[in-house]
């Protein structure tokens, strides 16, 4: 009888839950015992030097390397990316002295005080002793006015740049303008990636350059306390896939991001100086026709130190109804979604965080 019942627990699939589409009934099936299949058990590292070759073949065998890896893993390290090891030394800093502050001066840039959700934010988890920090974080978005490959707007459009609308501690030095530098050079860098995937999905290297003159993209300070003792979420940021079309991702030395691969294994994506870490997000699997794979990954800073990450976060132009590309269909592979305008999407997604903390309705933020 106890063997049967042994069994019957064994057969039963497993599931690994993730947000993803606001809501956390997102669920993948940990293939494990008879149904494993080959999967990844590390995140290549890629050489994206050839970014800037004026050689088109360099630039289209390392479109084909990298499209390997987002079809298979959807996470990549990248070396030679070209941004300074002193520019990026000098953005954590900036955030550890942000972060360090006292949390009634973070909360002068607190997210609520803002229309468009830019700014300060704060996420709680439950301890025996009390409410402990689990994430804290800085978030602010485009702003036309510092592109460097200014755009053309209409009025109709600039308003929509909700990063005209960030929030800036003025009283630390230096902040404003060495993140604007930052954020400047991480959209080139996602510029040419961006020509990187549309080679790597068979359209032309230019294929997206109308659609990203004057993206919605974000950049968040993300801190993450060492986990509090009896903490009720081993997370600092729960399982969960990017939305966007890809994101660059710079992390400190301490580590705790983790990757899921197909047989529900996290695997860690251990920190390597010098590198950012690059994923592909929801909207470009969905635009690829699930050719590229967006993956699910989580935080757990089990380090006992603080950790610091920033992501940098890249969508299309605000008005652009993006379609699968002509190139990922065929007769026998129609298009599985219809055009999708991102930006309406996270304007929803703004929305229901707003009512949701309004309700006091935030699971995990007891702010
Ligand atoms: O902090 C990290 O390493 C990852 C952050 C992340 O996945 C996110 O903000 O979407
Ligand atoms: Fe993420």
């Amino acid at each position: 009888m106890s063997t049967t019942v042994t069994e019957t627990v064994r057969e039963e699939p497993q599931y690994e839950y993730y947000y993803c589409d606001h809501s956390w009934n997102n669920k993948r099936e940990i293939l494990r015992g008879e149904k494993a299949v080959e999967t990844f058990d590390e995140i290549p590292l890629i050489d994206v030097e050839r970014i800037f070759s004026e050689k088109y073949e360099e630039r289209l065998q390392l479109a084909t390397e990298v499209a390997d890896v987002c079809k298979t893993v959807g996470f990549m390290y990248i070396k030679n990316h070209g941004i300074s090891q002193e520019l990026i030394d000098d953005v954590f800093k900036l955030s550890r002295t942000y972060h360090d502050q006292p949390l009634e001066k973070k909360k002068e840039e607190y997210v609520y005080k803002s229309e468009t959700l830019r700014g300060y934010d704060i996420h709680y988890t439950k301890t025996p002793s009390g409410p402990a920090v689990k994430k804290e974080s800085f978030m602010y978005s485009y702003n036309p006015d510092n592109d460097p490959q200014l755009p053309n707007l209409t009025p109709e459009q600039r308003e929509q740049c909700i990063g005209l609308h960030n929030m800036w501690p003025d009283h630390i030095p230096g902040f404003e303008p060495r993140l604007v530098e930052y954020f400047a050079e991480l959209l080139k860098l996602s510029r040419r990636l961006m020509r990187t995937f549309a080679l790597g999905l068979g359209a032309e290297e230019t294929y997206f350059d109308s659609i990203v003159t004057a993206p919605y993209v974000s950049i968040i300070l993300q801190h993450y306390p060492p986990r509090a003792l009896g903490a009720a979420d081993l997370d600092g940021l729960g399982a969960h896939s990017d939305f966007e079309t890809f994101t660059i991702l710079n992390q400190d030395m301490v580590g705790g991001l983790e990757i899921l691969n197909k047989n529900g294994f996290y695997i860690p994506a251990k920190p390597i100086r010098g590198t950012f870490v690059v994923n592909i997000g929801d909207f470009l699997q969905r635009i690829s026709n699930d050719i590229f794979v967006s993956t699910v990954h989580r935080v757990r800073n089990t380090s006992g130190l603080e950790r610091y990450s920033i992501p940098f976060f890249l969508s299309f132009n605000v008005d652009a109804e993006v379609s699968v590309l002509p190139t990922c269909v065929s007769e026998s592979n129609p298009a599985r979604y219809g055009p999708r305008n991102l930006h309406e999407y996270t304007a929803r997604r703004r929305q229901l965080q707003k009512e949701a903390h309004e309700k006091g309705e935030l699971e995990d933020s007891l702010v």
